[in-house]
């Protein structure tokens, strides 16, 4: 069976420079589902032009919309690049722009010019979880996002806490310690 060899990160994206290249449908997409995961994240969008919805999702995420067509000098001081344009060619030039400066990229929609795939992504309190099918069927990544954000109960992030804090109170080494979160926790993995 094929299996998915991609590696998953969780992005500290408030320490991340994050461009956008492109202010249509596809960069707006991939706008929303990165502030609703990442309300913090630093992102910065250029384009001739950009969508009401786009500006409104820009004010109050603050992100910074630079109207302008595509250049490479925007990729100074970013990490990860996102290229979204109606213009292959445009995208390809990110593309390619990234490879010799050494960034993160991922062309929306085309997977053998992404680094990396955006994914499907279940955030409860403290626990977040991301989806990819290898970049096989990003509809079957939204419908797993949507089954997990409606069967994972809210209270998860209780039980995060009150095991943080559990934790907190235990003496011994290591190993101990190990031993008493595994106990405490076991439960939750035998079979009913
Ligand atoms: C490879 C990847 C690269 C990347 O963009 O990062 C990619 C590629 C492509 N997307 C396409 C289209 C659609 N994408 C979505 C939705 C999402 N796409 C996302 C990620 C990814 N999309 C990466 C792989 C993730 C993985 O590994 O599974 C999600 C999870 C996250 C996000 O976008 O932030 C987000 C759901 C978020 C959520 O709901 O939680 C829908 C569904 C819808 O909108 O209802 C459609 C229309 C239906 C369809 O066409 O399948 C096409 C065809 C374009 C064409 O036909 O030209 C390609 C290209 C191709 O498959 O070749
Ligand atoms: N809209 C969709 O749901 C899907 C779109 N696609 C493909 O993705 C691509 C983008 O689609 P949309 O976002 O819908 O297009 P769109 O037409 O809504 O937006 C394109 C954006 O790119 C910008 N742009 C054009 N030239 C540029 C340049 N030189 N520098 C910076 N920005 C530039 C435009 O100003 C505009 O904001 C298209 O190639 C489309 O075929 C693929 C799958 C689904």
């Amino acid at each position: 069976m094929e299996r998915n060899n991609l590696y998953p990160i969780f992005l500290k994206t408030s320490n991340l420079q994050i461009l956008i290249v492109g202010g249509g449908n596809v960069a707006e997409e991939k706008l929303t589902f990165l502030t609703k995961s990442s309300p913090d994240a630093k992102v910065t969008l250029v384009a001739p032009m950009f969508r009401k919805a786009t500006k409104d999702l820009a004010r109050k995420f603050d992100v910074e919309l630079i109207t302008d067509s595509y250049h490479a000098k925007y990729l100074m001081g970013k990490h990860m690049v996102i290229a979204a344009t109606n213009v292959p060619e445009v995208n390809i030039q990110v593309y390619n722009d990234c490879r010799s400066f050494d960034k993160l990229v991922n062309v929306a929609d085309n997977p053998p010019y992404c680094d990396f795939y955006m994914g499907g992504i279940v955030t409860k309190g403290n626990v977040k979880i991301a989806i990819s099918t290898n970049g096989k069927s990003p509809t079957t990544a939204k419908r797993l996002r949507q089954f997990f954000e409606e069967v994972i109960p809210e209270d998860i992030n209780k039980m995060v806490h009150n095991l943080n804090e559990y934790r907190k109170t235990l003496k011994g080494d290591f190993e101990q310690k190990v031993d008493k979160m595994n106990a405490i926790t076991q439960k939750l993995v035998e079979k009913i």
